[in-house]
């Protein structure tokens, strides 16, 4: 194990050893505390640009699951086609595993898709630092080669576009009682799956798709990586498929800032995010508080939603907003990830009311 040194931007080191793909790296280092789900965070596409910290210490010992193809096209346990966090940080990688559904280990994997993994970082210690000083861009560096280390970049790149699929995508093909276009932000793919299993034909969408010609009867704005504010002509084509009041349209998480800016609000980035899967989200209007898995670092302005929106959620530890409704129309959105994977599966409903709008 070739030893690797952390530097954030602020000029805190981290000295570790390397376990998976052995290449210098740089991207925005974010933390996660869920005590699981590896497997899903690597491959949600809204990781794309990230370095992804996890505070549980034991990782890797459940193993990995098989790349297997559903005949609908999806990976049956991964959520995208392969690993789009830049690195994934450690405190204790487990090398054995153990798990019914486990053909190989994390340092395998991620060797194979050319990811950098490293352990022995005090994960715990990393976050306060980045809980203290906000989200910091970072690069990993192997001590052999210091002179060998990327510039790192993430305000302002359009990481969906890089995400985002490049043509016309069906799925349930004649068979769905009812049409959803989905644009993919970089959609995980239990988004998917969570509209299939409710009857529905989906017509996947490249992010800045004008859709607005085809025959459908909703709208879902899907999650994505980076600054909701590159993301200028998904926010065009929602604004054109609003005049049709009567058109159910749902977003998550990038789909909820989308929306949201659609209708006129505006973004700002928090200190260091939301990602885990036990965030306490209030329904407004309600004392009902639900626990929601959650992977962002952008939030929508509660104070510049205009007079005809209103929010759905609120979260309990900071009061941000977790979602938004129309007064009038059928269109509402969350932040959190009610398709959960990984993450607690609670607000799964969602799917029903919007599935009931169409
Ligand atoms: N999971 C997401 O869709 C994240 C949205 C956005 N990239 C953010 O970080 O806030």
């Amino acid at each position: 194990m070739r030893n690797v040194t952390l530097i954030l931007d602020d000029g805190s080191r981290f000295h570790g050893k390397s376990f998976g793909y052995e290449k210098p790296v740089a991207g925005e280092v974010v933390f996660n505390t869920a005590m699981s789900g590896y497997p899903e965070s690597l491959t949600d596409p809204s990781y794309a640009g990230q370095l992804m910290t996890l505070t549980y210490p034991l990782v890797g010992n459940y193993g990995v699951p098989p790349f297997t193809i559903e005949s609908n096209g999806l990976a049956t346990f991964m959520e995208s086609e392969r690993i789009h966090a830049e690195a994934i940080i450690v405190s204790d990688y487990s090398e054995d595993f153990s798990h019914w559904n486990a053909v190989e280990s994390l340092s395998d994997w991620l060797k194979r898709e050319q990811v950098p993994g490293i352990t022995g970082i005090d994960t715990r210690e990393l976050t306060k630092v980045l809980r203290e000083h906000g989200v910091m861009m970072g690069k990993i560096v192997f001590d052999d080669e210091p002179e060998n280390a990327p510039e790192a970049i993430y305000a302002g790149v359009n990481y969906v576009d890089k995400v985002s699929c490049k043509e016309v995508i069906r799925y349930n093909e004649g068979a769905g009682k009812k049409k959803v276009v989905l644009v993919d932000c970089g959609v995980k793919t239990n988004i998917i799956r969570c509209l299939l299993k409710r009857d529905v034909e989906v017509i996947r969408v490249p992010w800045d798709y004008d859709y607005n010609g085809l025959e459908f009867d909703g709208l879902f704005i899907s999650n994505g990586p980076g600054d909701p504010d590159t993301c200028d002509a998904a926010v065009q084509n929602i604004r054109k498929a609003m005049e049709n009041e009567k058109l159910p349209i749902f977003g998550i998480c990038m789909g909820n800032q989308l929306l949201s800016k659609a209708g006129g609000a505006k973004i700002y980035k928090l200190k260091y995010g939301h990602r885990s899967h036990n965030q306490p989200v209030r329904m407004v209007g309600t004392e009902r508080c639900f626990i929601t898995s959650q992977n962002h670092g952008y939030a929508v302005d509660n104070n510049t939603l205009t007079e005809d929106w209103e929010p759905l959620f609120i979260n309990m530890n900071d009061g941000s907003n977790e979602g938004i409704r129309h007064k009038k129309n059928p269109w509402f959105s969350a932040q959190f990830h009610p398709e959960a994977a990984s993450g607690p599966t609670d607000t799964e409903f969602l799917f029903d009311e919007f599935v009931k709008l169409l």
